[in-house]
């Protein structure tokens, strides 16, 4: 009891140095747990917190990092914009395959894995889709496409007879003060000139869901990945549970930050052809010169597509509901995000 009492609060969040990985940092300072941050750079200071700069893709850079910690929370990424499948590959699928050894190893007992509810998604609607949807049989892009090999891997690895427990958190559409891609990259989609027009007739309902209820629920699963629960070895959608029209969400942050928004909309399909033959073009133009389009085939789908997800499942196993309303989470975001306003 001593050495399970010792180690109880005890934890790792690798990625904890990234948009979400800070929350989740942040939320387990508040709730008393000794929170270390295993992550490829440092990129804030907390003395309360035990910093490790490594690689997961190299499984000795991990020991030092989780040696006597209870729970990992593993929420590292490559950028989902990045065009390294290489990288994705490393990072998501055989990085993880070496935290999950690295934990066996040292006796970890709690693994929870920032998943993504786009492991099930293709391109096509998906109006209140449960866990039970099957993976993606063609992922729209490599990232998805390590996604789901990386969820497979962790709730595989789950064996209460090790006494080692693991689960997956999907979140959607994460949005939040110190995002990285969503609004940054909206920004300059605006500033670009490349939101006169909405993708779509702009009804399609989407998930997105503020930084701190995707934190909370990563807590939350921790808090009930135990011998004999039902929350183990099982994926679980985090959302906001507030779906909202893709165009509308983007327009309450555009207006916010004083751009103007799309008023007029482009026939879905037309666009996401264009997109997909501009992104061939890119793929052959690559060795005469390197152009990262700003709609790719993935985006305008997202754009273009309903996609939103029941957290019925987290509801009603791990009592999860969201603690900040998504008009909150918007306000709260344009506010932080005051350095990215038009002052034209
Ligand atoms: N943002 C979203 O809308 C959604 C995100 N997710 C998932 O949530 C998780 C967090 O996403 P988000 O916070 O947006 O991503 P970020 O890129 O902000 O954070 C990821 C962190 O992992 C670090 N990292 C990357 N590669 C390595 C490595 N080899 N070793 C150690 N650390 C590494 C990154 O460092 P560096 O920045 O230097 O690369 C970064 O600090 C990801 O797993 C993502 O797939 C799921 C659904 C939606
Ligand atoms: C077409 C543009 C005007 C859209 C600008 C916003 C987009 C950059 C974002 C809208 C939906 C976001 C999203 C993700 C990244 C940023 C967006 C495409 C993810 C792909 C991030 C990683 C995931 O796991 C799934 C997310 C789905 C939603």
């Amino acid at each position: 009891m001593a050495t399970r009492s010792r180690k109880g609060k005890k934890c790792t969040v690798i990625g904890g140095c990234g948009f979400l990985g800070r929350y989740i940092v942040e939320r387990l300072l508040e709730e008393g747990y000794t929170v270390s941050v295993f992550d490829i750079a440092k990129t804030f200071e907390d003395d309360r917190v035990k910093f490790f700069v490594g690689d997961l893709c190299q499984e000795k850079d991990l020991a030092p990092a989780i040696s006597d910690v209870q729970t990992v929370f593993h929420c590292a990424s490559p950028p989902p914009s990045s065009d390294d499948r290489d990288l994705f590959y490393r990072v998501n699928f055989v990085g993880t395959k070496n935290i999950i050894s690295a934990c066996k190893k040292a006796g970890v007992q709690k693994l929870v894995l920032t998943s993504s509810a786009s492991v099930v998604y293709e391109g096509t609607d998906i109006k209140n889709g449960t866990e039970d949807l099957p993976y993606a049989k063609k992922p729209m892009d490599y990232y998805t496409e390590t996604k789901v090999l990386q969820e497979k891997e962790v709730l595989a690895a789950n064996s209460p007879e090790e006494n080692f427990f693991t689960v997956a958190i999907r979140p959607h559409g994460i949005f939040g003060p110190r995002d990285r891609q969503l609004v940054p990259i909206l920004v300059d989609t605006a500033r670009a000139g490349k939101t006169k027009f909405m993708i779509g007739n702009g009804e399609n309902l989407v998930d997105f869901t503020y930084v701190v209820n995707v934190a909370h629920g990563h807590l939350l699963a921790a808090e009930h990945l135990h011998k004999d629960s039902p929350v183990c070895g099982k994926a679980f959608h985090i959302t906001n549970d507030e779906p909202i029209p893709f165009w509308t969400f983007m327009s309450r942050i555009l207006e916010g930050l004083n751009y103007p928004s799309p008023k007029m909309g482009l026939p879905y399909l037309l666009i996401y052809y264009l997109a997909a033959f501009l992104q061939l073009l890119c793929l052959l133009l690559k060795p005469i010169k390197e152009i990262k389009p700003t709609f790719t085939p993935m985006r305008v789908a997202l754009a273009g597509t309903y996609h939103y997800y029941s957290c019925q499942r987290a509801k009603q196993l791990m009592g999860y509901k969201p603690v900040v309303p998504l008009d909150e989470g918007i306000k709260l975001t344009v506010k932080g995000y005051a350095h990215l306003q038009n002052n034209n």
